[in-house]
């Protein structure tokens, strides 16, 4: 999910009909959607404009044109409590930040089949993406849920509740990275089965070490918005946090303690899943 810092405006998680009353896609859009990843275009600059526009829009999967958006939005299966907590969140300030109900369903699946029962996402925002991790952990299952702002963990907590799910959250307001530490100095290395990390994009490699410390081997650290709209194959885009993303991308590739899949769902994730412990 995208950040404030990026100046991308309101509303995204929009329900399926409203997201269908867009203006079609196609109707703006370069004749090939590849196009729109595509840093050796002339108009690199003009469709990276254009990704973070659909983002404002609501559009959350890069290089899609409208009617598939709607077709892949239509066949993604989404708790009643997840679909009310997005229709609410669509009208409050950073909406575009919350990962899309497809992002969601994949996580949800990813800590299925691992099993998992130790969970940490890092930047919860209203909780979207995190409520759809803790509906997938067993009853006996903990998520620990990392996130700054106040207000919108109030959101977030209120609808752990309204699903069932609160007994299951343990909500750490603080910097991630402090409760990062924390759970390294409460003797937490190597228990924790999945990660999530959307947060803060500047700190991506300082989150992914700590939590590689944190997951054990055999367990999932997910990256979010690694794409980044299409920005990091931009070449003439060198902002601070598509810098930062850029690198982290770069890095990973080599990082052998890791297999990787870069999956281009939402705005990109990577899945890396540990291989060795240090
Ligand atoms: C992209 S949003 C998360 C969206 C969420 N995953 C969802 O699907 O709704 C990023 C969140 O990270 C939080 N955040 C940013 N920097 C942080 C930090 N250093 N420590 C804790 N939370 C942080 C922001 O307050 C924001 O709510």
């Amino acid at each position: 999910a995208a950040t404030l810092g990026l100046g991308v405006g309101p509303p995204q998680a929009r329900t399926l009909a409203s997201a269908a009353t867009s203006p079609p896609l196609g109707h703006r859009s370069p004749p090939c959607p590849r196009r729109r990843l595509c840093s050796s275009s002339p108009s690199s600059a003009a469709t990276t404009a254009l990704a973070v526009e659909e983002a404002r829009r609501g559009r959350k999967q890069l290089g899609m044109d409208s009617p598939l958006y709607d077709y892949l939005l239509s066949n993604v299966r989404e708790h009643p409590v997840l679909r009310d907590l997005r229709e609410e969140t669509a009208s409050m300030r950073g909406s575009q930040m919350q990962v899309s109900p497809a992002q969601a369903q994949l996580l949800a699946m990813l800590v299925q089949i691992l099993g998992a029962e130790r969970c940490i996402e890092v930047g919860v925002y209203t909780g979207y993406s995190s409520l759809a991790v803790a509906l997938a952990l067993p009853e006996s299952g903990r998520l620990v849920a990392c996130e700054r702002d106040e207000g919108c963990l109030e959101v977030a907590k209120r609808y752990y509740q309204l699903a069932g799910v609160a007994h299951k959250v343990d909500v750490k307001h603080a910097l991630a990275v402090d409760s990062l530490r924390s759970l390294l100095d409460c003797s937490e290395a190597s228990s924790y089965d999945f990660a999530f990390v959307d947060a803060d994009k500047r700190m991506y490699e300082e989150y992914f070490e700590l939590l590689l410390k944190l997951v054990r081997v055999g367990g999932l650290i997910v990256m979010d918005n690694v794409l980044w709209y299409g920005r990091v194959a931009d070449p003439l885009v060198n902002d601070p946090k598509t810098i930062s993303i850029r690198d982290f991308n770069k890095k990973l590739l080599e990082d052998k303690r890791v297999t990787i899949s870069m999956v281009p769902i939402g705005d990109g994730m990577t899945i890396c899943r540990k291989l060795e412990d240090d």
